[in-house]
């Protein structure tokens, strides 16, 4: 980004806004081109202290402003937060960028009193590295340079990608949002499964770890199809034949398929019960 950065504005100073944030400042915003509301103070503190941003108590002196709103709170405040904000901000009407899971643009628009331009973000945890995957998706007062400040900003984070119509959000947050956690709990399965076997913890840790990391570059930079990867892994007759039957044995595509089903089914939850 450059110095004709948007001012920008964070609600929530938790865990997604610190991601976001380190990976603006890493990709040359300036600081003083972030302000963060945030109630807890050790949160503000460390905020401060990580990116020299500038931090308040309450969300309505961080937006005063701000060309770009980010709204970084839990799903269950957002309907709180918009209420209080929307008043404060309905003479200029800066883009709102959501990343609560589960609630839906018209949701936000409501409380925040209607009209108002609006991208909802599905981002990931890997955006504390700038590896993250988002999911985008404006309404229809959002204009074209709208998106491009809230492409540009989740793109400091990793890779985006625009999807056409809002009920997808459902399946991106069950894929992408979600998605870190089921590779981290294959890396766990896979270490104790290697420890049954009599390697010490550390070096299946380890192994597991760097054999995540191998797969998911050569996933990236290789641009070739996972299944052909996958076919070059596997030696007829070999080990990697016998330990993919077993995973066939027990309907591993199944269960994936029923594991992000429950995660799609939690996300239309979430949004019916706002
Ligand atoms: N953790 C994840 O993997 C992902 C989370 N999200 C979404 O990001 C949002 C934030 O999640 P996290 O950062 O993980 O949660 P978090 O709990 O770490 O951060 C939320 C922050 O909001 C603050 N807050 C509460 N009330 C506030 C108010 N009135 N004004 C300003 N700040 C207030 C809290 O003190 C807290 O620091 C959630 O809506 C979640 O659905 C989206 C994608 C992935
Ligand atoms: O588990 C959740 O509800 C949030 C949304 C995607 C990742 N974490």
């Amino acid at each position: 980004m450059s110095h004709t950065d948007p001012a920008v504005a964070f609600v929530g100073g938790g865990n997604m806004a610190h991601s976001l944030i380190g990976a603006m400042t890493r990709t040359g915003t300036a600081p003083a081109r972030i302000q963060v509301a945030e109630p807890d103070a050790a949160r503000r503190a460390q905020l401060a202290r990580d990116f020299g941003v500038a931090v308040h108590a309450e969300a309505v002196d961080a937006v005063a402003g701000a060309d770009l709103v980010v709204l970084a709170v839990k799903p269950q405040v957002l309907g709180a937060v918009c209420a209080a904000l929307g008043p404060r901000i309905a003479a200029r009407r800066p883009l709102l960028v959501s990343i609560a899971a589960g609630v839906r643009i018209d949701q936000i628009d409501t409380w925040l009193g209607g009209g108002f331009p609006i991208v909802r973000a599905m981002p990931n945890t890997p955006a504390l590295i700038g590896a993250g995957a988002t999911g985008l998706i404006a309404n229809a007062a959002a204009t074209a340079d709208q998106r491009a400040q809230a492409e540009a900003l989740l793109t400091a984070a990793g890779r985006t990608a625009w999807i056409a119509r809002e009920d997808l959000m459902d399946a991106v947050t069950a894929l992408s949002g979600s998605g870190p956690a089921y590779f981290f709990l294959l890396v766990e399965a896979l270490e104790d499964a290697a420890v049954a076997h009599g390697l010490p913890r550390e070096t299946a840790r380890a192994l597991a770890t760097q054999t995540c990391l191998g797969a998911g570059r050569m996933l990236v930079e290789s641009g070739e199809p996972p299944a052909t990867l996958r076919e070059r892994v596997t030696s007829p007759g070999g080990t990697t034949q016998a330990a993919l039957e077993a995973f066939a044995a027990g309907d591993f595509r199944r269960l994936v398929g029923q594991a992000v089903e429950a995660a799609v089914q939690r996300g239309r939850a979430l949004s019916a019960a706002h």
